[in-house]
């Protein structure tokens, strides 16, 4: 009934309220049990002063457990754990890690007065004497001085040789017997000027910035060998589910695993360093071994998450000695979605096991826990103009995938976007989220960016 529910919110994205918004129904999802205090930060690292929660806000379901609203949970996601220890790497391996400080500049840069062409340096107006001797090239010896009427070939990224003013482009001038004529440039045309970039010391990156390509060349560029980073956190995968096949078709009511091939791509497009994905089919024992002895910064589960006869997850994590952190989210599809604290302050996110519900607790709860392992602020999501209606749960927010389109610049809500289905996920650039009650035909919705991993 409870799928009827949301199944029939995905395949109607009809004007908000059409479908079946106002049935009530309760909530079977337990509770690990009631969040004494605190997530894995203390009181003093809490922003806000507080201790973390999962119990503070939200609903409180049949059974007593707590959800918290979508962007609450996401909240309390980015602020359950402290950042990971910096750590040194070789600037040649840094990349996809974070900063754990600005990035200062160790030099000017350009380091030196460069020619930004290839052509001529000039000193004063033209016409020049070319002077006896080799062309100044990039990383050769320092030509020897210019006064005024002379001029020396220089290339692109060269030293420029004292007493030059500008430099001529070697498609602005002609050489006859040794005299160069064209056109007198400005003073300091085509010169890079030393420090024209920066001065040394000077902030190029803040700290928590990503190492993207392009951070790794300015750090280079900058006069960096190592660097001080927040790593990757590394994420371990335990796929639970007796039921999950991992080749062929499906057959004698098994189905093929779909989160295993689909989690690992998306941890590491959000951040993460995937060790292992595990397939631990509905073994509490192997679960409770796995979730004992995991030396990953955070373990992600698949399925399990609520409260069918196999399912194991609230229960081991239980006996296990976790502290829940977030028990449930008010978010369609994916309201089982966890967040618990491992012994030894281990994060673990429960993904449900329907698919697209399983997409929708990584971008609520594992998206935003990496970013803080990393120090990074919780990312700022876009907004965009809905094409059409979208019916909207009557308490819960949902998360519709959406496909961007260019005239007029709006997003189009896609079908398939049952908790069970992928392709509207697969088809989507994002996902919007429609908040209690539906959204309007031309309303600005929050959007998700999805990882092109
Ligand atoms: N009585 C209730 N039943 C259910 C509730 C509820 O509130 N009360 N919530 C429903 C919702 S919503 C979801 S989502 C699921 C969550 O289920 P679990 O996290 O416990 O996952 P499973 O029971 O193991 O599986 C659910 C569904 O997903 C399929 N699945 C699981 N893993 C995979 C995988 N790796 N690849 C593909 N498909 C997978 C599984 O076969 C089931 O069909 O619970 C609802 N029930
Ligand atoms: O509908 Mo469930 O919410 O598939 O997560």
């Amino acid at each position: 009934m409870i799928d009827d529910f949301d199944d029939a919110l995905a395949l109607a994205n009809g004007p908000a309220g059409r479908d079946g918004a106002g049935r009530r129904r309760a909530r079977a999802t337990p509770g690990l049990g009631r969040a004494e205090s605190g997530g894995a930060r203390t009181e003093e690292d809490a922003p806000g002063g507080a201790p973390e929660h999962a119990a503070e806000e939200g609903e409180r379901d049949d059974t007593g457990a707590h959800h918290p609203a979508w962007e609450r949970a996401r909240e309390l996601a980015h602020r359950a754990f402290r950042p990971l220890a910096p750590r040194g790497l070789p600037l040649e391996q840094a990349g996809g890690h974070t900063l754990a400080s600005p990035l200062h500049a160790l030099t000017d840069l350009p380091a030196f007065d460069t020619s930004a062409m290839d052509g001529w340096a000039v000193a004063g107006p033209g016409p020049w004497r070319l002077v006896e001797g080799p062309p100044a090239l990039a990383g050769g010896p320092l030509a020897t001085p210019l006064t005024d009427g002379l001029a020396i070939p220089i290339a692109t990224g060269a030293r420029l040789p004292e007493g030059a003013t500008a430099v001529l482009r070697s498609e602005a001038g002609a050489v006859h017997r040794a005299l160069l004529t064209g056109h007198t440039p400005e003073p300091g045309a085509d010169i890079r000027p030393r420090g024209q970039e920066c001065r040394s010391g000077a902030a190029l990156l803040p700290s928590a910035a990503p190492l993207t390509p392009a951070a790794l060349g300015l750090a280079a560029a900058a006069g960096y060998d190592r660097l001080t980073v927040r790593p990757r956190p590394r994420a371990e995968v335990l796929v639970l589910g007796d039921e999950l096949l991992h080749r062929g078709l499906p057959h004698d009511g098994r189905v093929r695993d779909a989160l295993g091939p689909m989690v690992g791509p998306w941890l590491t497009a959000l951040g993460a360093e995937v060790l292992v994905t595990r397939r631990l089919g509905d073994d509490a024992e192997a679960l409770a071994e796995a979730v004992a002895t995991t030396r990953a910064d955070l373990v992600v589960t698949t399925g399990s998450t609520a409260a069918g006869p196999v399912d194991l997850l609230r229960r081991v994590l239980r006996e296990r000695g976790a502290r829940p952190l977030v028990t449930g989210v008010a978010v369609r599809p994916g309201h089982p979605m966890l967040l618990a604290e491992l012994p030894g302050a281990v994060p673990l996110v429960g993904l449900p096991g329907n698919p697209l519900a399983a997409v929708s607790g990584l971008l609520t709860l594992a998206g935003p826990l990496l970013r803080a392992l990393t120090d990074r602020p919780l990312a700022e999501d876009r907004a965009a103009l809905l094409a059409e209606p979208v019916a909207g749960h009557p308490r819960d927010s949902r998360l519709v995938p959406v496909v961007h389109r260019t005239d007029p610049a709006t997003v189009r809500p896609l079908s398939y976007a049952g908790p069970a289905m992928l392709r509207g996920i697969a088809a989507a650039t994002a996902l919007a989220v429609i908040p209690p009650g539906g959204a309007e035909a031309h309303a600005e919705v929050r959007l998700l960016d999805l990882p092109e991993a």
